[in-house]
């Protein structure tokens, strides 16, 4: 969880705190390649103590964003996890079912992480415009002198090997590379091939000899390409990797870069450059299950035999080279594509699940650029070194399905991976803290061991990061992007002094190193006896007896003056680390209290509402007993009253008994003696008797007095609920009385309507007779029989003497308790 912490930080960290302009400062005014060429030496390589310059700058890290595949996309495997927002920053989304998107939501990071580049290139970009964009600049720096690599890193199937290598119809960058290096130093090429790389970057001078073992050599290497393919397929792969390189040559066969340059200028710098001349090789090797191998074998190993395996050894300056690998001298980037070709076949290829041809190793195709000066008599002038790296791409091997092998494969490249990210965590720390530097654990891995150099300021490293954006490989993605953050906050301190700095130190054919001088050439020190004399090759590393013993010496006290510096360290790391559990000890003792705080807030709270339950239950339950004793204890008012009446009787009886007993008293005073003690004795003890019956009453008459009042309240309740009631009634009945009222209208205006109806029927009646009456006078009218009547008021008539009747039976039928209640109160009215 720390860790995730830390890299989160950095990440965070990462936007916008990594000074770029340090490296734009750096390139603007960047010199053209021509001007490297003819560029005087800047400082005397023999000047010893000479303090050495150095520029920082931040490493390079350029982010590819591979395009989908049809496959992906039919797999739903385009979900928007992948965002370019800028030319330099992207934001990555995490995707359902990520691990990313649950830790998210259960409060463990974000599930919206955003990154900076110092470039970021989409799916769209072409192998060219990545070439461009990415290691042009380094190429300058390589060609000037300086050493450099370029590694590509990133998830299985991500596309490392498609930007380094590319396709036969779209090369990568190192294809590209070569082309542009040949371009350059195109007719400057020191054709004499006595010149080898040795060790880390030193230079063995060869005789004829040599010279003409090394050419069988690559005459077997590439002789064995040529049995193995096909004519045709031969002629067209030519054809087409020429066609592919065409757009990187200009006119002339010179690249764009010098084809910028003036040319005139370019022109007279080569002209007086012709006195420089370069030597270059290539070597080729993979690292795969922490075993190196040379991937230039001259003769392919039947499958049943294993490869010869190669160590990593240190020079006598302490950098690291693998031994015995073998070094070919090309003459022409088409010589070294070929050669490749070979490597690539070696290299170790398997299917797994997400890449059908997944690099399984960490290959590296090696460049070593030797300068000579040609001036009066050949010198050396020193060697450069460019490293393109493919790393393996890490992989979850339960995603993978890896198993046996590939397992084992997994499990190497995931280490030396981790070694790698360890090691550029701790350069990015070393530089951010002062005095206390952390160990860096370059020598952890063969990688690191091999990229140390580059990263401790022999050189310009450049990251490639590549990603793709399939859902399903997000987790992955996800730390390939924080691995980038933390490295693009390394900052290189890169010796700003090109070839004369590192200096090469020539060796003769005896192992021997020969003085260097720049003023001894090339033809003197090979002239020399010893070199022509001695035939048999010797191993370098064979030292005389007494030197070996001086040697042991000096290792013996290196390693005692190590061991004590490691135990510092050790120290130094026991008390940085205790100093910093006490730190979190006293972290977590807070966060506890805090957490302890809380919950006995929580308790407090929780235990005040049970207590308030408690006391509402206790409530109820004396409630519920006063009202069940309230009933036990009821009794009806006859009752009541009748035991009233008997509480009275036997008042007055007590009152009788008491008026009797003292007419006794007065009676008997002259009674005798023995009567008198009789009688008291008896009056006692019926005045005990009495006393007895009267508490009993009392307390009947108490109980009594209570029920009373009880009875009390109870007819007060009833009383108001009767009034409540009446009042009610009292509403109705104004209601019913309103409508009533209304009704009694209605029926007074249908009978004014009657009326009225039986004056017109009268009305017409008599207009009839005054008609009848008119046409007998008028003429003779035939006896007829009478009509029936027609037209309106008849009609009129029939309706309005009916309407009552109906009317009453519809009220009738319709509501007849209403009409039932409404009586008594029109009988009222
Ligand atoms: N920019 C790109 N444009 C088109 N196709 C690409 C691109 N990048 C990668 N591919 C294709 O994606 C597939 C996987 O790429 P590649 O083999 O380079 O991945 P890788 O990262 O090297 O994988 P591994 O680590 O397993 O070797 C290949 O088929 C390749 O052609």
């Amino acid at each position: 969880k720390k860790m995730d912490h830390e890299e989160m930080s950095s990440c965070d960290l990462e936007a916008g705190t990594v000074c770029e302009s340090t490296s734009c400062s750096s390139l603007s005014g960047r010199p053209t390649l021509t001007d490297v060429l003819s560029e005087p030496s800047p400082v005397c390589p023999t000047a010893e103590g000479e303090q050495t310059e150095q520029v920082l700058e931040p490493l390079k890290v350029y982010l590819r964003v591979r395009p989908f595949s049809k496959a992906e996309l039919a797999s739903n495997e385009f979900q928007g996890c992948v965002t370019i927002e800028s030319s330099e920053i992207v934001v990555l989304q995490a995707p359902k079912d990520s691990a990313a998107l649950k830790n998210s939501e259960k409060g463990i990071g974000q599930s919206i992480h955003k990154f900076t580049f110092t470039q970021v290139f989409g799916s769209e970009t072409t192998q060219n415009k990545l070439f461009d964009g990415t290691i042009k600049d380094l190429l300058t720096a390589f060609i000037g002198g300086q050493n450099a690599l370029v590694f590509a890193y990133g998830v299985t199937n991500a596309g490392k090997t498609y930007t380094i290598q590319g396709s036969p119809e779209d090369a990568g960058i190192l294809p590209r590379s070569l082309d542009l290096i040949f371009n350059c130093i195109n007719g400057r090429l020191y054709l004499k091939n006595n010149l080898k790389p040795h060790l880390s970057s030193d230079i063995m001078k060869m005789d004829f000899g040599q010279v003409e073992h090394e050419e069988a050599i690559k005459t077997a290497l590439l002789s064995n390409l040529k049995e193995e393919t096909d004519h045709n397929v031969k002629a067209s792969t030519n054809q087409s990797s020429l066609k592919d390189m065409s757009h990187l040559v200009g006119p002339n066969n010179v690249s764009p870069m010098c084809v910028a340059a003036d040319e005139q200028d370019c022109e007279d710098k080569t002209n007086k450059n012709q006195e420089v001349q370069f030597s270059v090789w290539m070597s080729f090797f993979e690292i795969y299950n922490e075993y190196v191998y040379d991937l230039l074998n001259v003769f392919p190993l039947p499958k049943c035999q294993k490869r010869p395996v190669l160590r990593i050894c240190d020079d006598q300056a302490g950098n690291s080279y693998v031994r015995d690998l073998k070094w070919i001298c090309i003459n022409s980037s088409e010589e070294a594509s070929r050669i490749l070709k070979i490597g690539n076949k070696n290299r170790s290829l398997a299917y797994t699940k997400m890449n059908q041809k997944s690099s399984r190793s960490h290959s590296i195709f090696s460049l070593r650029l030797l300068r000579v000066s040609v001036e009066d008599e050949p010198h050396i002038l020193g060697v450069s070194e460019l490293s393109l790296c493919d790393l393996a791409g890490s992989e979850r091997c339960n995603k993978t399905h890896t198993a046996g092998d590939r397992l084992k494969e997994a499990g190497n490249i995931n280490n030396s991976l981790l070694i790698l990210g360890k090691c550029i965590a701790a350069l990015k720390q070393n530089q951010n803290t002062k005095g206390k530097q952390r160990y860096i654990p370059f020598r952890e891995s063969k990688l690191t061991r091999l990229f140390q150099p580059f990263f401790c300021g022999k050189g310009k490293a450049c990251m490639i990061v590549n990603i793709n954006q399939c859902a399903s490989t997000y987790d992955e993605t996800l730390n390939v992007m924080k691995f980038s953050a933390v490295a693009k906050q390394v900052v290189q301190r890169i010796q700003s002094k090109g070839f004369e700095f590192f200096t090469p130190k020539v060796i003769g054919k005896d192992g021997k190193a020969i003085r260097f001088d720049a003023n001894i050439s090339i033809e003197e020190l090979l002239s020399e006896e010893n070199l022509l004399e001695d035939e048999n090759e010797m191993d370098v590393t064979v030292m005389s007896h007494e030197d070996a013993l001086k040697e042991i010496e000096n290792l013996r006290k290196k390693l005692s003056a190590e061991r004590q510096s490691k135990l510092v360290q050790e120290l130094q790391i026991r008390k940085e680390m205790g100093e910093a559990m006490f730190q979190q000890m006293l972290e977590l003792e807070e966060t506890w209290s805090k957490i302890c705080e809380e919950e006995r807030e929580k308790s407090e709270q929780l235990l005040e509402k049970r207590f308030e339950m408690y006391r509402n239950a206790i409530k109820h339950h004396a409630y519920h007993c006063a009202m069940e004793e309230v009933e036990d204890n009821y009794v009806p008012v006859e009752e009541f009253l009748a035991e009233q009446e008997q509480v009275k009787e036997k008042d007055q009886r007590i009152l009788e008994l008491e008026m009797a007993l003292t007419l006794l008293k007065q009676s008997s005073e002259s009674r005798s003696d023995l009567h008198i003690t009789e009688e008291r004795i008896i009056a006692e003890h019926k005045n005990q008797k009495m006393d007895g019956v009267v508490e009993e009453l009392q307390k009947l008459c108490q109980k009594r007095e209570e029920l009373i009042k009880s009875l009390q309240a109870q007819i007060k309740n009833i009383k108001d609920e009767s009034d409540r009631a009446v009042s009610k009634t009292n509403e109705e009945n104004t209601v019913l009385k309103q409508t009533i009222i209304r009704k009694d209208q209605e029926i007074e205006a249908l009978q004014s309507c009657v009326e009225h109806t039986g004056e017109l029927e009268a009305l017409v009646s008599e207009l009839q007779g005054k008609q009848n009456e008119s046409r007998k006078c008028s003429s003779l009218v035939d006896v007829k029989q009478p009509k029936t009547k027609k037209g309106l008021f008849s009609n009129f008539k029939s309706t309005v003497t009916h309407s009552p009747k109906s009317l009453k039976g519809q009220t009738k039928s319709e509501d007849a308790s209403t009409l039932s209640r409404k009586q008594p109160l029109l009988r009222k009215m």
